[in-house]
């Protein structure tokens, strides 16, 4: 009996996380047992905090690195434990520079193929911003090449952030996608809110709560389809971007910075001034995320750029505030010496 996996993949700050709620949220109402793992380049687990607070769900997480190439090798030992925990879908959450061909190659590769199926590869694209990427990556092939590639081996795509945009926009992105992958599906989505009835049809309850298990019978023949399109065959499993030589949690050009406020700092930030401090970097800063203390309010904040948006929002977050920066060619040492003068 093989257990169904969905790949969540897309650019950084395209609507993965919130997708995933969604998703973890149907799954609970239907009384099955989601697996999560999720996958982040900075060494903070900012979605994985997001996911086990709002949904109580146990996520398995994969930090500091990227599973379908640095940290290749973490995927099926983390997938093994997590089988043991008998969960009737695992979905799995990719960085925003992942090539999801890759991840299915592992899944569908020994020792995993007899206990895996692959039933969904979702994208979620930024609406805002996914014409954009060709021309604004144009230094970093790689990257370039793998955002096509999470465009080609979807078999769902969804256009997300459509309340950003105008339709025209929409009616582009539509032609790009159709030109890259002519056979997926694509849904325009508001926070990533689409029917996800047909993403989860034939998924059943059969771990821990299945009535069938409880009666000693573990063999319910009710596997997810799996996906003819996906193309995993020939070659070796080659990573499409390798870190380069000699740096932490760095991928073709694209890097994480993770940014923690001093333990002695017993102050508070000014919103204005932690946007200022995101803002100088421009178009090389990402994505940004993470827990921070302003000053005069009780309560911690989350805080997210994503896109160049920034939103902020209450956070119960216990632990010592941080910021996760992820760019392309960002300079580790002016960012970490702009930080440090926060504080000074
Ligand atoms: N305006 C708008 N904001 C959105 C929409 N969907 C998500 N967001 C916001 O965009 C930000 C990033 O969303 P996430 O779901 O965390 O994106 P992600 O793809 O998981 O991001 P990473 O995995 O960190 O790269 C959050 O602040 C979301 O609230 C949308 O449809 N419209």
């Amino acid at each position: 009996m093989k257990i169904p996996v969905i790949i969540l993949s897309g650019f950084l700050g395209s609507g993965k996380t919130t997708l995933l709620l969604s998703l973890l949220k149907e799954s609970k109402l239907r009384g099955l047992n989601p697996g999560v793992v999720m996958n982040e380049l900075g060494k903070k687990d900012v979605d994985g905090y997001i996911l086990q607070e709002s949904t109580g769900t146990r996520v398995e997480k994969l930090l500091d690195g990227c599973i379908c190439c640095s940290r290749k090798e973490e995927l099926p030992r983390t997938l093994t434990a997590l089988l043991a925990r008998r969960p009737d879908i695992i979905y799995i959450e990719l960085t925003g520079v992942a090539d999801p061909d890759e991840i299915a190659k592992s899944l569908l590769a020994p020792p995993l193929a007899d206990r895996l199926s692959l039933h969904h590869t979702v994208t979620v694209l930024d609406a805002e911003n996914a014409l954009e990427y060709s021309s604004r990556f144009s230094s970093d092939k790689q990257l370039v090449r793998t955002l096509r590639k999470q465009i080609a081996t979807a078999d769902l795509i969804i256009v997300n952030k459509s309340d950003l945009v105008e339709p025209e926009t929409l009616w582009k992105i539509e032609k790009m996608v159709s030109k890259q992958n002519s056979e997926s599906e694509i849904v325009f989505t508001h926070y990533s809110q689409i029917n996800l009835a047909p993403l989860l049809a034939g998924i059943v309850v059969r771990g821990l709560n299945s009535p069938a298990l409880r009666r000693g019978s573990g063999n319910v023949n009710v596997s997810g389809t799996a996906l003819q399109r996906m193309n995993t065959s020939g070659g070796s499993a080659t990573a499409v971007h390798e870190p380069a030589a000699g740096t932490d949690g760095s991928y073709s050009q694209v890097a994480a910075v993770t940014l923690t406020v001093p333990a002695a700092w017993s102050g508070g930030l000014r919103r204005e001034q932690l946007e200022e401090f995101f803002r100088q970097w421009g178009y090389s800063l990402l994505r940004a995320k993470g827990h921070v203390r302003l000053a005069g309010q009780d309560s911690v904040q989350l805080v997210q750029l994503a896109g160049n948006r920034i939103s902020w929002e209450a956070s119960s977050y216990p632990g010592q505030p941080y910021v996760v920066c992820i760019g392309l060619n960002l300079d580790e040492k002016a960012i970490s010496r702009s930080w440090a003068s926060l504080f000074s």
